[in-house]
């Protein structure tokens, strides 16, 4: 049975009533279109539902209030985000409501950090099913597995095979957690109709063990399949989405260093999509970065950056870094000189032989570590006095005492950024590196942390997580229909949210917007993304209130509309 885009959007359609060809207990089991108690007793007797709802008549507030009710009493994060996902796949509308309402409160639970607990538990907690599973022996049976989808009209789709869940490793089909949280977050952040969203999690086995000798496994109880099969397998895919969904915008989430850049740059000019972790993660560090320098009153081009992880995160934002950095004079030369990426083998220098490409472009020249004791971290931090830390490594800790104290006695106001999700990985605690630098540190981290208070001065701590951008990309791209993601579009993207940040606004205050404001910083964001497409020729050309108009009217609101009867 499909359910087809029965809740878009639009002011004006937002007051039409829909025609619904649906009745009965089917109608009260699509979490679309299902209302609950408010259905009216009209729509009650005209869809056969008399008998089949407790009595009395309730108002979404009505509604939200008991169902926020039964959120307090969860005793912890994890109840807390298998009873909002059970609200989430009983009545769509409604669980968009409560975000709406506590929109701060929820965040954290039904995305970063409890959603890597929900992936680690995915099998023990699972209730509904929920997206699409497409699993490597169904492979035969890729187009039709699309053509189930429920819905017609998929503007956006976040897909992940479950290889890099945050920092926390193969979770197999437990990493499903993550697109449906992603897409979560472009609702309540970006406006986007649920009817519009699909999760996607491709299952081509894991090689955790404990997953495989779990008997409560859900996915395919199987290694992950060699490099061979995995690229004819993503191939098959991708193919088959742009049959059912040509002009989709596709999220690819949480893949393995080795799979990431390369699906990215096969595929980047074949369909619309960009990749989360290497590019959503840079459009909100260079923005937050942005707003640091402001914070010290110097320029990009000013800085040094050290990174600890040359992955997938790391290496965007340094690419993208390179780019702020020549915008304000510098050759890429000079910017790339002021970069230094230190790995597992240490500082990445181009003596080494076995990089990536995307980490050959960023090593340095081995003459750097000349009269060096070594080349770890900490010789860096001596070596070449960074003004900025960051941290995307998955590792707990890498931010040690030492190294923090030593980068603050080589710049008075460093930036200290461990990015690195859930919150059991971050490099350093907020709280670690402001009592280590007096406080003077500019931090922001990946997951959500509570102020921190050092000598009788309280620092909001900046949530430097790429979900401040992809709900404004995917507004923008849905607004205009853009057909590609370009490197302008994500510059953009990344600029419209440094313009929100208190700190670039006002000179003082945070460094980036608080994100009870989310929803007019995406808008924000959309603006740019679709100006800049329009720019780059991936979008039809408009003017700028045609583009307001269409991000308007594609921002989604979770308000109830009257239902007629639609024969079947
Ligand atoms: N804040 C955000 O918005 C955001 C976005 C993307 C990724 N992240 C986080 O960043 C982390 C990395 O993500 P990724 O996609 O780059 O993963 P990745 O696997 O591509 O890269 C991680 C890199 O860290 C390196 N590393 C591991 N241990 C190390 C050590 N002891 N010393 C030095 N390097 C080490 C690995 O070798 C690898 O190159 C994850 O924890 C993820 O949650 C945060
Ligand atoms: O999911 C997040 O919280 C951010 C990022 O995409 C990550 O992989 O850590
Ligand atoms: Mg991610």
């Amino acid at each position: 049975m499909k359910q087809t885009d029965q809740t878009q959007s639009s002011t004006r359609a937002r007051k039409r009533p829909l025609y619904i060809p649906y009745a009965g207990p089917s109608l009260l089991e699509m979490p679309l279109l299902n209302k609950g108690n408010a259905f009216s007793l009209e729509e009650r007797r005209a869809f056969n539902l008399i008998g089949l709802l407790p009595q009395n008549v309730e108002t979404i507030e009505e509604q939200a209030e008991r169902a926020y009710h039964q959120y307090q009493q969860c005793q912890n994060d994890l109840d807390r985000h298998i009873t909002l996902r059970a609200i989430q796949d009983d009545n769509e509308t409604l669980f968009f409501r409560l975000l709406e309402d506590h929109l701060e409160e929820m965040l954290p639970i039904i995305y970063t950090p409890t959603v890597g607990q929900a992936c680690e538990e995915f099998s023990n907690i699972y209730r509904n099913h929920r997206g699409l599973f497409i699993s490597y022996p169904d492979r035969e049976h890729m187009d039709d597995i699309l053509r189930s989808a429920t819905k017609d009209n998929v503007r956006v789709i976040v897909v992940t095979d479950g290889e890099r869940i945050l920092g926390l490793g193969d979770q197999g089909i437990g990493g499903m957690s993550i697109p449906i949280g992603k897409l979560s977050l472009y609702t309540a952040c970006g406006g986007i109709s649920p009817a519009n969203t699909l999760p996607i999690m491709l299952d081509v086995g894991t090689n955790n063990q404990a997953l495989l000798d779990d008997p409560r496994y859900m996915g395919w109880r199987h290694e992950r399949i060699g490099q061979d099969e995995y690229d004819a397998f993503l191939e098959q895919f991708i193919q088959a989405v742009r049959r059912r969904w040509p002009n989709v915008l596709l999220q690819f989430e949480d893949f393995a260093q080795t799979n990431a850049m390369p699906l990215l740059e096969r595929y980047r000019d074949e369909l619309c999509c960009f990749n989360d972790d290497i590019q959503g993660t840079a459009g909100v560090c260079v923005a937050t970065l942005l707003a640091a320098c402001k914070a010290k009153g110097e320029g990009m081009k000013d800085q040094k950056v050290a990174f600890v992880g040359a992955g997938s995160a790391g290496c965007g934002i340094a690419e993208q870094i390179v780019v702020a950095m020549t915008e304000e004079g510098l050759s890429e030369a000079e910017a790339r000189q002021r970069l230094f990426m230190v790995d597992r083998p240490g500082l990445l220098t181009a003596d080494m032989g076995d990089l990536y490409d995307f980490q050959a472009r960023l090593a340095q020249d081995p003459a750097i570590t000349r009269g060096w004791a070594g080349n770890t971290l900490v010789d860096v931090v001596r070596g070449v006095q960074p003004t900025v830390l960051i941290g995307v490594s998955g590792q707990r800790g890498l931010f040690t005492e030492d190294v923090i104290r030593l980068l603050y006695a080589g710049c008075a106001r460093p930036v200290v950024m461990p990015l690195s999700n859930p919150t059991s990985r971050v490099e350093a605690t907020p709280e670690e590196v402001l009592n280590w630098t007096e406080g003077q540190a500019l931090v922001a981290t990946g997951s959500p942390f509570a102020p921190v208070t050092v000598n009788g001065q309280t620092h909001a701590i900046a949530q430097c997580n790429n979900a401040y951008i992809f709900p404004g990309i995917g507004l923008g791209v849905v607004a205009v229909r853009a057909n590609r993601v370009t490197d302008g579009m994500l510059m953009a993207a990344s600029r419209a949210l440094a313009n929100e940040a208190p700190t670039v606004k006002t000179g003082k205050g945070p460094l980036l917007p608080a994100l009870g404001d989310i929803r007019a910083v995406s808008m924000a964001i959309a603006f740019a993304v679709a100006r800049q497409a329009q720019a780059d020729g991936v979008a039809l050309q408009s003017d700028d209130d045609t583009i307001r108009a269409a991000i308007e009217r594609n921002f989604w609101e979770p308000r109830y509309r009257s239902y007629r009867r639609r024969s079947f």
